[in-house]
């Protein structure tokens, strides 16, 4: 049987470019994770795909989802459901691959408490004002939606302590960098530098 792929969850408060990071992650040669695609019932976006960017799914359908155990963790944000499908990602790292979720606080830390050996990585803005900055930069929120995420960042930012590792995203290339160290440290306690002692002893 495969050995169990690594599970990474990235989070951070709204704007400070997890998806801008994520993406240009995904694009490095040597990274191979699965990303796993999240469900919501936040309207789209223009341009966004469903099944590529969200599965958009009505308020009872996820409600419906949540009550017949489908979720691996799930979250309600500003006014919104947001959760993660368990089937793909149960069958993904079964299958050996390693599985990238990209996901607030609250869905984090239940991820945690389900998946004790995943990998929680806080993606962090320089500060507040560069995050409102990247919010109304991003153009894809009203001003009212980007205050609430903004006020919502404080209480996230102080949860920070809870996850294995922060990575400042100052410059995008340097973000990604140093998530790239943290995978191949995680790859290395995994792939554990440790004798074979079976085979060490020989049959008997
Ligand atoms: N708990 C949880 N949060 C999610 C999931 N997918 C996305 N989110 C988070 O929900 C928040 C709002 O997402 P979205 O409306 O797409 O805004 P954006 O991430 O700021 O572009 C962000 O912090 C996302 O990381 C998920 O599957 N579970
Ligand atoms: N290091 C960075 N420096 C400047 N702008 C950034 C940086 N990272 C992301 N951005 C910009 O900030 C905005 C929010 O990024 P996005 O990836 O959508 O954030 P999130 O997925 O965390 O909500 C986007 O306009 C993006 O281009």
């Amino acid at each position: 049987m495969a050995k169990r792929g690594m599970l990474i969850v990235l989070s951070g408060p709204s704007g400070v470019g997890k998806g801008t990071v994520r993406k240009a992650l995904f694009e490095e040669p040597d990274v191979d994770f699965e990303y796993s695609t999240s469900m919501t019932t936040r309207k789209p976006r223009p341009g966004e795909k469903n099944g590529v960017d969200y599965y958009f799914v009505s308020k009872e359908q996820f409600e419906e989802n949540i009550q017949n155990g489908e979720m691996l963790e799930y979250a309600k944000y500003v006014d919104n459901y947001y959760g993660t499908p368990l089937k793909y990602v149960n069958e993904t790292l079964e299958s050996g691959k390693d599985v990238f979720l990209e996901i607030e606080v609250n869905g984090a830390m239940q991820v945690r408490a389900n998946v004790p050996d995943a990998v929680f990585v806080f993606l962090t803005p320089p500060d507040l004002m560069e995050l409102k900055h990247r919010l109304v930069g991003r153009g894809t929120d009203k001003m009212d939606v980007i205050n609430k995420r903004i006020k919502k960042a404080v209480g996230e930012i102080s949860m920070m302590r809870n996850y294995d590792y922060a990575v400042l995203n100052d410059q995008v290339p340097l973000a990604v960098d140093r998530i790239k160290s943290i995978i191949r440290s995680e790859r290395l306690k995994v792939a554990r530098v440790m004798p074979d002692y079976e085979s060490m002893l020989g049959d008997k």
